[in-house]
Order: structure tokens, then C-alpha cells, then sequence
């Protein structure tokens, strides 16, 4: 049975709180001591909900000292503005989150949500809790198992190979190979080489046989990210080889075949591409046996906070520390437009914590830039500098954001490339590498 403990001293708090829990289908352990609580804990709650001060102690004490297993509950603390500093110190033991009274009940809700589903259903939600996202989703689960080619559409960042890799899990074994192919950040020259592989002394500098992408996909899926940009050249063999399920490595004249599932994404129009005869209709057809869009994070809201929150588990769990997130920085992360979308809020996420204190993220962490408008003796910094200081950090986020494309970067930027080459050159910054391919 879901349960959820639930103590708090309050009647009415309680009482609101106990019908909003059983609303969403929990059941609602209500305990108006710590004493009471200390019991109940022992039940093996799905999650905590907890107020800090209780007429017999201070939870978060308790907190503190209960054994990691116990700790390791999602819990949740509901403070007082008198109790923060004792709430943050059971954020850093190990709590979930805390929120500050009066706090809202629908993003106290929402956090339990996540934080319980992870721990109950197998079939957690990965692409997003919008209506959109979840339509997304029940299709991608359609359609793994059914190994046709599948067209991801959307903006840059949207989570194209997020949905790639939910393909692939829900349709190949446990231990098939996924295999992550940006065609736009391959030389032309070096395409037919990595797709298709080579055999010792094919080419100069072939110093041993090499297995292409569509060799090592053998059994698994092949994600072709950014496939617009395929040449022609390539376009024409690619579509040989899965048309015929089978190629040449370069240098080779026996037929190697492949069964793998093609995945392919693009932020481009394919359809305006096919118009003007840039992407060949033939390719297309192959490719888009089904397609699914990926609308704009923008567009679904609602997907920020649940987000935010899958992204802030994952930092935590990446730093081997907790990271937790006040009630203010998640509203200040969905006044926001994130037009470079997921990979853009994930960019915000991961600097907010490494500039955050003990990774407890506040307001003034969603505007790291101002960190160091202070000197070392408390002073107010002079103007240029902070500015400098803000601009920097904004052209490194929108680096991030854009993957190291300078183009791309420049143009959620709302700068020309060249404004964008000086301003790198004046604060000494250097684009990420680009992400070239994963196998
Ligand atoms: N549903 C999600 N849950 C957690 N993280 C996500 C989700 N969707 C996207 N992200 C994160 O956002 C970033 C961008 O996602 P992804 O690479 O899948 O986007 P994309 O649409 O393939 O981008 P591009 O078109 O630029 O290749 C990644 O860091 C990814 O981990």
C-alpha cells in the first residue's frame, strides 16, 4: 500500500494535508507527535511529510540521527520562517527538500510524486507529467518493441535522445549496444569511414580494421541526432544499406550485415529540406515510418518543476551528495523561458549547485552571476565588473546550452556570431567540445 506518514501538530494543516494525500491515491499515516512518528516510521513509509517544530521536540533532530536507511526516505520539511536553519541541516543529512510555510500545496504534491514514483512503479515517467509529454511517451512505449524506424522532431534540447534511448529500452535487450551518431559534427571525408567501417591499409592511415557505427549497432538501435545534415553522398548510401540490411566495410568485398533499429532526430523542417532537394524524399520515408514531435518546453509549463526535480536527483546522485531546492528557486526556474529547453535547464541546474552552498539552491543561486558582487572585505564591486562578470557566465551557460555550437549559442543569445567570437575572445572563453559520438 502507497503511504505516506505525515506529521504535523497542526489540525488544519494536517487535516488539508491528509485529504490532498489521499486525493492522489495514498493512503495517509497522520501522526500529531514525534513520538507517535517514531512508531509509524517503522512501518516502511513511501515518503515523509513532515513539520519541524512538534510539541514533544524538533523533527529535524530526530532527522538527523535516525540510520541512513531511514534517511534515505524521500522526506519532506515543512518549516516555519523560525526553523529554516534546522531544516536545512536535515537537508544536508539527507531530506529530500524543505518548504517555507505558507507554501504551496500543489508543489509539495508534485514533489512527493516524483519522489515516489521513482520508488514504487517500474515504469516510471522519463519524458515529462505535461499531457504532451505524456502522449509522447505512451507512443515511444508503442513502439519499441516493434523495431521500425522511428523521426524524433524538436528543438535543440528538447530530450530527442532522452526519447531515443526510451525507444531503445523498451524494445531491445537489456545489454543491446545504443549507438549515438551526430551526423553534423563528422567530416564529409570521414562519413563512409565511421558508418560503414574500414579493413586494415583501406586508406592510408588505416593502421587496423575499424567496425563503422552500423557494425557495432548489430542487435540494438542507431540514433542518427541532427540527420538533416547528412550529405547527399551519404544520404544514397545510408539508404542502401537499410534498405538492403547490409554493406561494405571500405577495403572489403564481403557483405557484412547489421540488424539493428534506426532512431533519427532533427531540429530541422525535413519536409521545407525534401522542398528545396536538400534531403532525399526516399531517406525520409525510410526514416519516418513513425514520427513523433517534441513540443518546446515552453509550451508545457508544467514539465519546469517535475524536470528541475529528475535533474536535481540526478546532480545529487552524480556528486554523491544532496542537493535541495527552496521553494522561491523553483518558481524563479518557471518564470523562466528556457528556449534552449531541457539541455538549457539541465546547464542552469548543474551551475546553480556548483555555486551554491552545500548545494542548497536559493533565489539568488538562479542569478549565480551576482555571486561575486561583493569584495573579500564586503565592499560593493564596481559596476563594469559585475556586468563583465554576469556576461561571461551568460556566454558560458549559452555555450553549454548549445552544445559548443558558437552558431547556435550566438542565436539564443540574441548576438551575431561575430559579436559572440569577440566577446569570447575579450573574456578569454573557450566553447566546450562539442559532444562528437558516443557509441
Ligand atoms: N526527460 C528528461 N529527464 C531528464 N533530463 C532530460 C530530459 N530530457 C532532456 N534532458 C536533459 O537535457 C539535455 C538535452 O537532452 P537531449 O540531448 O536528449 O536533447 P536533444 O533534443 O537530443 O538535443 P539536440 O537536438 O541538440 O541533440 C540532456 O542533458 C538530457 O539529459
Amino acid at each position: 500500500m502507497k503511504t505516506i506518514l505525515l506529521v504535523e501538530d497542526d489540525p488544519i494543516m494536517g487535516e488539508s494535508l491528509l485529504q490532498r494525500f489521499e486525493l492522489e491515491g495514498f493512503n495517509v499515516r497522520w501522526c500529531h507527535t514525534l513520538d507517535q512518528a517514531r512508531q509509524a516510521i517503522d512501518e516502511d513509509p513511501l515518503a515523509v511529510v513532515s513539520d519541524i517544530r512538534l510539541p514533544d521536540g524538533l523533527a529535524s533532530d530526530w532527522y538527523v540521527n535516525l540510520p541512513a536507511r531511514v534517511r534515505g526516505i524521500p522526506w519532506f520539511f515543512l518549516t516555519g520562517y523560525g526553523s529554516v536553519n534546522d531544516a536545512v541541516r536535515a537537508v544536508q543529512a539527507g531530506a529530500r527538500q524543505y518548504l517555507t510555510k505558507p507554501f504551496d500545496i500543489e508543489a509539495l504534491v508534485a514533489s512527493v510524486l516524483v519522489a515516489t514514483s521513482g520508488r514504487s512503479a517500474e515504469n516510471d515517467v522519463v519524458m515529462g507529467i505535461s499531457m504532451a509529454m505524456r502522449q509522447v511517451e505512451s507512443m515511444l512505449q508503442k513502439v519499441g518493441p516493434q523495431r521500425v524506424s522511428l523521426l524524433l522532431t524538436g528543438e535543440s534540447g528538447v530530450g530527442k535522445e532522452v526519447a531515443a534511448q526510451l525507444v531503445h529500452r523498451s524494445g531491445a535487450r537489456g545489454d543491446a549496444p545504443f549507438v549515438a551518431v551526430n551526423c553534423a559534427a563528422i567530416p564529409e571525408t570521414l562519413m563512409e569511414a565511421e558508418f560503414f567501417g574500414y579493413e586494415k591499409h583501406a586508406f592510408t592511415g588505416a593502421h587496423r580494421a575499424h567496425r563503422g557505427y552500423l557494425e557495432r549497432a548489430d542487435g540494438g538501435t542507431l540514433f542518427l541526432d541532427e540527420v538533416a545534415d547528412l550529405p547527399a553522398s551519404m544520404q544514397a548510401k545510408l539508404l542502401r544499406a537499410l534498405q538492403e540490411r547490409s554493406f561494405f566495410r571500405l577495403g572489403s568485398e564481403s557483405v557484412m550485415r547489421s540488424d539493428f533499429r534506426v532512431v533519427a532526430a532533427t531540429n530541422r523542417d525535413l519536409q521545407e529540406a525534401m522542398q528545396q532537394g536538400a534531403f532525399r524524399e526516399d531517406l525520409y520515408y525510410r526514416l519516418a515510418v513513425v514520427r513523433v514531435h517534441l513540443p518546446p518546453l515552453r509550451e508545457r509549463p508544467e514539465d519546469i518543476r517535475w524536470l528541475a526535480e529528475q535533474m536535481l536527483l540526478q546532480i545529487a546522485e552524480e556528486q554523491g551528495a544532496p542537493v535541495a531546492a527552496s521553494e522561491a528557486f523553483m518558481r524563479s526556474l518557471m518564470a523562466q523561458r528556457w528556449s534552449g529547453n531541457a539541455r538549457e535547464l539541465r546547464a542552469h541546474l548543474e551551475q546553480a549547485v556548483a555555486l551554491s552552498e552545500a548545494g542548497i539552491l536559493d533565489v539568488l543561486d538562479g542569478a549565480p552571476e551576482l555571486a561575486g558582487s561583493h569584495d573579500r572585505d564586503g565592499n560593493l564591486a564596481p559596476l563594469h565588473e559585475v556586468l563583465t562578470r554576469a556576461e561571461t557566465t551568460h556566454i558560458r551557460r549559452a555555450l553549454t546550452t548549445s552544445n559548443g555550437s558558437i552558431g547556435k549559442a550566438a542565436e539564443l543569445l540574441g548576438i551575431s556570431r561575430k559579436t559572440l567570437w569577440e566577446k569570447m575572445k575579450r573574456g578569454m572563453i573557450e566553447a566546450p567540445q562539442q559532444r562528437v559520438n558516443q557509441p
